[in-house]
């Protein structure tokens, strides 16, 4: 369980977040353009970046909890450490739990084993990395999972492999994507979708694949999203009006609805 309270969070020179609350009760998709904010959420929810506000992980606020061990992500810097990919899996085990037997399965499958195993993580490709991380990131035996773009550099096959995965063993928190593709594979999940600062949601993902864009504010719309230029868009349940949210292909493209 997830609690947001009230979060900002300002950088130098511009503040990504004002003031946002929202919860994130199971599976929850969040669904973002490039440079949203999915990764700074994540790094937030981590304890890696500074932020105001409240963040509750299972009803303790990030920073004053230290190594709590139910929360499990799979961003780069969280394994940075220069040591083999069997050695970072051991010392997850022996700190969370992580299951070794899993963790090997999830690489045999992905047939990757041999090629990682005895490597340090950076030394791996960007889609080896990526597989690797995700497989720690769901074998550590956690509650909470912290999942950003899984999806990103991996070839039609073991995307595929890794939706078997987090179907099967991601039993809570949010995964981020600007996918829309992905959407049907996740149609029992939550979701929100995050653009301009604000997150909008929840909503049942089965609901956004019935939805469609169409310009401006329409009474009864699922959501009505503000846009950078000014303009609103809303999501609504008739597939007569406007362009069906699920075949946009990425988020992206809700930039140029209006
Ligand atoms: N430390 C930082 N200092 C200044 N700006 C930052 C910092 N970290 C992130 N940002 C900015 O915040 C915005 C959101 O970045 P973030 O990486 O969280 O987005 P994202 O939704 O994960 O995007 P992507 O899918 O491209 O990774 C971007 O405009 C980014 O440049």
């Amino acid at each position: 369980m997830l609690e947001y309270k009230n979060v900002t969070i300002d950088f130098k020179y511009n503040t990504l977040f004002r003031n946002i609350s929202f919860d994130i009760k199971g599976k929850t998709l969040i669904l973002g353009p490039n440079g949203s904010g999915k990764t700074t959420l994540i790094r937030a929810t981590c304890g890696l970046i500074k932020y105001k506000g409240f963040i509750y992980v299972d009803g303790l606020e990030v920073r004053k909890v230290k190594n709590y061990l139910k929360l499990s992500t799979n961003l780069s810097e969280v394994y940075s450490i220069g040591i083999t990919v069997r050695d970072v899996a051991y010392i997850l085990e022996e700190i969370k739990g992580l299951d070794q037997s899993l963790f090997n399965k999830f690489l045999k499958e992905a047939r990757i084993y041999e090629q990682v195993i005895n490597k340090p993580l950076h030394k791996l490709s960007t889609g080896q990395s990526s597989i690797v991380r995700l497989a720690l990131a769901l074998s550590s035996n956690c509650k909470n999972c912290l999942i950003d773009e899984p999806f990103e550099n991996l070839d039609p096959d073991r995307r595929m492999t890794i939706t078997n995965w987090i179907k099967e063993y991601f039993t809570g928190g949010f995964l981020t994507t600007h996918e829309l593709d992905m959407l049907k594979k996740f149609n029992d999940w939550d979701s929100y979708i995050i653009l301009n600062g604000r997150l909008y949601g929840p909503i049942m993902v089965n609901d956004l694949i019935e939805a469609s864009v169409v310009e401006g504010n329409i009474s009864g719309a699922i959501i009505v999203i503000d846009l950078p230029n000014g303009k609103k868009i809303s999501l609504i349940k008739d597939l007569s009006k406007g362009i069906k949210l699920s075949i946009l292909g990425s988020i992206n493209r809700i930039y140029g609805v209006a």
